[in-house]
């Protein structure tokens, strides 16, 4: 995991994956047993040593659900102030490249449309990740 200490305070580093399939959208319900039980997230971790966002979040996906992701494009980064620490989620549009999902730290997992994402309860900061998606979608469009 990089940890970088800035002004005293900790910060994190954590590609997660805004993966697409067929129109719809991954969100995963973090487990009852980690921090923020059973809210929804954008799959992904931290960064291990020596890591890019790009191989690190490769990682996380193959290790939390399973399967290949072809990474499509980077959305603007979000940061979320934990008090004690700081969250720098780093968001990228992917693709499936394999489809059997295995989940190994998920609770469950949904596909939702674009527009039924705002409706799961997000952890805090996945609020903007969803704005910036709509916006990639809105130029793409
Ligand atoms: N993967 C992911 N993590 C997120 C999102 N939003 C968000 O705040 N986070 C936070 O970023 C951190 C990701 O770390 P992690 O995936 O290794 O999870 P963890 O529970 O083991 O970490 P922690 O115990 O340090 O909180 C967590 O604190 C998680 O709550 C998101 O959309 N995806």
């Amino acid at each position: 995991m990089i940890e970088v200490f800035v002004s005293e305070k900790l910060v994190v580093r954590v590609p997660c994956a805004v993966i697409e399939h067929e129109g719809k959208i991954l969100a995963g319900q973090r487990s009852a047993a980690l921090s923020f039980p059973l809210q929804w997230e954008f799959p992904g971790g931290k960064l291990e040593k020596g890591e890019t966002d790009e191989e690190g979040l490769i990682r996380e996906i193959r290790e939390e659900l399973d399967v290949e992701i072809e990474i499509i494009h980077k959305l603007p980064v979000t940061v979320k102030d934990q008090g004690w620490r700081e969250i720098v989620l780093v968001p990228f549009v992917c693709r499936l490249r394999s489809h059997v999902i295995t989940l190994t730290e998920h609770e469950q997992v949904l596909w939702l449309n674009p527009e039924e994402l705002p409706s799961i309860d997000w952890t805090e900061g996945d609020l903007n990740i969803i704005q910036n998606y709509y916006d990639y979608l809105s130029i793409k469009l």
